[in-house]
């Protein structure tokens, strides 16, 4: 008897990297997390710290769109480091300012990820099958990633050339930065940033990561000269070993973090290479590809055997290689913060958001045109779906999207710094109630410049400073400052955006967000940006942390915690489906105008002209289906949040050029800043 073709439910999967956990989520239409799987990874210091206490059960159920409770396909696992020797910790701090990242690991979460997440489907499946309904099925794959961090393997064996990847906020290559800065002249500092849209003078990028590789590490380096180093950022090495090495490629938003790409061709530039020192001819790069397309069908490479490999339970091996006979492709690839853009649907221009992971990246889109910042913000690439359509207002979707990104380079990671090295606390989460037992910091201001400061200071040679101790502070005075120390780089961060969105040079003194002169701006678009700041993350989960942020930035903003939790994967499931060349082929929204009907609204059509009656319906569809939205307002007074700011900027100055300023060998003067800032 012919078996009937059962009817399905389209997923799509998506694999996300960040810089202290990998997730896999399975996204049904309306955006819901049909499944999930989560590693946090161990560090090198894991091991100082409590147990976590175990989640409680008192939550109620959580339920699919189809009415599955969900709550247990939802899980949370820390890395399990009891058999340390036989595999090291995924990220490592071996000696000050540097981190690492094991690659390997990366590779071994991603898959045990996947494939726990494949176990949840099929019980799911077994349920619906036995309910007679539509089973789901996954369409397509997406991955977003950890950006600039730099990894580098062999051409021959596919494995790590050495067992480290050199992660974005690791300082190591700082000495390369300082010599560069005395002899590097200044057109040519500003025509490399003009191509780039990056700061010459930042241990941020791949590319200084890259030379450091091949200057120290000897293995590197005769790999190189043998034409056999492979270069890649996390979204290549992941490719690479989720398509067993068929596609050796990256997109365009995580390609311009490189330093090497071109952002007006979209393309390696020679000259850029040359300037590096790195010779086309021998180093193998990822061909750059649009954020949305083909890139490979998901198979797993023989970089690791999964059956000699412990941690790879028998069902998990079994799902994975049934998996991969089903040909599934992997159609969308963004660095994360652009695909939090995306999945905060801050597609248009004019609007921005802001992420507080393991940093904070503000991201405000300027649509199809490249801005150039003079006030030490980046200018990035968004996203690139070529098969989009254009909008009814032309707005080329199609076309690659700018951004100004602003970037802070701690700030979970003051979080983790509180938890596990001072021990102030057992979870990320009690940050933000101890910072709330008090009223304030009690005159303490931390700069958690622990790899220099980023955005829009850009000084690689300051270093963390807590100033305004006393007999009278404690633990939650210091916690609090902690959070104010991410929350006025933010405001800062805004200063330098607004300043640059008017388009005119403006006092730096002159603090925008305190000022009447954001009222100049005529677009109401641009106004918009800086009358609300989008908001995710996993620092954003704290309501504490957030309504802190909201008293520093003043009235002039308020702040909006995205619906969806997940935004970052969210958009790289975005990418994947917008892959489809005509909308039809599509399998879970038609255009974003879609997404934002059924991730936001619950399918809830907005008419064109809504009654103020509908309005309100609509923002009850939006509250009701998301828990975590929820707007903050400044509740500080004015002369508080000013003199506050003042303690900031001041606190701020004398941690700069730290570094030089004891350093014995260089008395050539203090901290000044580097670049990009007027
Ligand atoms: N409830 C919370 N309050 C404050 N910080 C938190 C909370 N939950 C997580 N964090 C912090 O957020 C970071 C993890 O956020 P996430 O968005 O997952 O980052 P990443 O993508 O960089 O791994 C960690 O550094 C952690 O310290
Ligand atoms: O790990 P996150 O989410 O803080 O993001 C890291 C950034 O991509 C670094 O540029």
């Amino acid at each position: 008897m012919p078996t009937a073709i059962r009817q399905t439910t389209p997923l799509i999967a998506s694999i996300d990297v960040g810089t202290t956990s990998s997730r896999v989520i399975l996204f049904d239409k309306f955006g819901k997390e049909v499944a999930k799987y989560q590693i946090e990874y161990s560090t090198s210091l894991t091991s100082v710290r409590e147990p976590i206490p175990k989640p409680s059960n008192t939550d109620g159920p959580i339920y699919s769109s189809v009415g599955m409770q969900i709550k247990e396909n939802e899980h949370l696992q820390i890395e399990d480091l009891h058999n340390v020797l036989k595999k090291p910790s995924t990220l490592n701090y071996p000696k000050p300012g540097w981190v690492e990242c094991n690659p390997i690991n990366l590779l071994i979460n991603v898959l045990q990820c996947f494939g726990s997440t494949l176990l949840a489907l099929n019980k799911l499946n077994d349920n619906l099958i036995h309910e007679d309904l539509p089973i789901y099925k996954i369409a397509s794959i997406g991955i977003t990633n950890m950006r600039e961090t730099t990894i580098v393997w062999s051409k021959k064996t596919g494995l790590p050339v050495i067992p480290y990847g050199v992660v974005w906020n690791d300082t190591r290559n700082a000495e390369i930065i300082n010599s560069l800065k005395k002899t590097v002249p200044n057109d040519v500092v500003t025509s490399i940033q003009e191509k780039t849209g990056l700061p010459l003078f930042s241990t941020y990028f791949s590319c200084s990561k890259l030379r450091w590789l091949i200057d120290n590490e000897p293995e590197v380096k005769k790999e190189y000269e043998a034409g056999n180093l492979m270069f890649g950022t996390v979204d290549t090495w992941l490719m690479a070993n989720l398509t067993k090495n068929k596609a050796f490629v990256t997109d365009v938003t995580n390609a311009c973090r490189t330093g090497f790409m071109n952002l007006d061709t979209l393309q390696y530039d020679e000259e850029l290479l040359k300037f590096w020192d790195i010779d086309s001819s021998k180093i193998n790069l990822p061909e750059i590809l649009p954020s949305s397309g083909q890139f490979g069908t998901f198979k797993i490479s023989d970089t690791i055997e999964l059956e000699d490999c412990e941690y790879f339970p028998k069902e998990i091996i079994d799902v994975l290689y049934d998996f991969c006979r089903s040909n599934v492709s992997i159609q969308g690839c963004l660095g994360d913060q652009s695909a939090s853009l995306v999945g905060q649907l801050a597609y248009k221009k004019g609007s921005a958001k802001c992420t507080y992971g393991t940093g904070c990246f503000l991201l405000y889109n300027v649509g199809t045109k490249k801005l150039l910042s003079r006030h030490g913000a980046l200018t990035t690439i968004g996203y690139w779906f070529p098969n989009l359509e254009p909008d009814d207002q032309d707005n080329d979707f199609n076309k690659p999207q700018f951004a100004l990104e602003g970037s802070i380079a701690v700030a979970g990671s003051v979080v983790q710094w509180l938890r596990d090295n001072l021990r102030l606390f057992p979870r990320a989460q009690d940050v933000g109630p101890l910072a709330n037992t008090v009223p304030d910091s009690g005159g303490v201001v931390f700069v958690p410049a622990f790899s220099g400061l980023f955005a829009p200071y850009w000084d690689s040679n300051a270093r963390a400073t807590i100033m305004g101790l006393s007999q009278y502070t404690t633990a939650s005075h210091i916690a609090r400052a902690a959070v104010e120390g991410v929350c006025f780089q933010c405001r800062a961060i805004l200063n330098a955006m607004t300043s640059d969105v008017f388009g005119k040079k403006t006092d730096p003194k002159v603090d925008l967000l305190e000022n009447n002169v954001v009222t100049e701006v005529t677009n109401a678009s641009e106004r918009k940006l800086f009358s609300t700041l989008c908001v995710d993350g996993g620092m954003s989960r704290s309501g504490e942390v957030m309504q802190i942020q909201a008293n520093i930035l003043g009235p002039r903003i308020k702040i909006r915690r995205s619906p969806v939790l997940e935004s970052t994967a969210l958009g790289a499931a975005i990418a994947a489906n917008m892959a489809g060349k005509t909308k039809e082929e599509r399998a879970l929204w038609k255009d974003f105008q879609d997404v934002k009907k059924y991730v936001f609204y619950s399918g809830h059509v907005p008419s064109k002209v809504m009654s103020t009656q509908e309005k309100i319906q609509r923002e009850d569809i939006l509250f009701d289906g998301h828990p975590n939205l929820q707007y903050f307002k400044s509740q500080s007074s004015d002369a508080d949040r000013r003199q506050h700011w003042k303690m900031w900027e001041t606190a701020v100055n004398r941690s700069k050029g730290w570094l030089t300023d004891i350093d014995v060998t260089n008395d050539s003067g203090t901290g000044t800043p580097e670049n990009g800032v007027e």
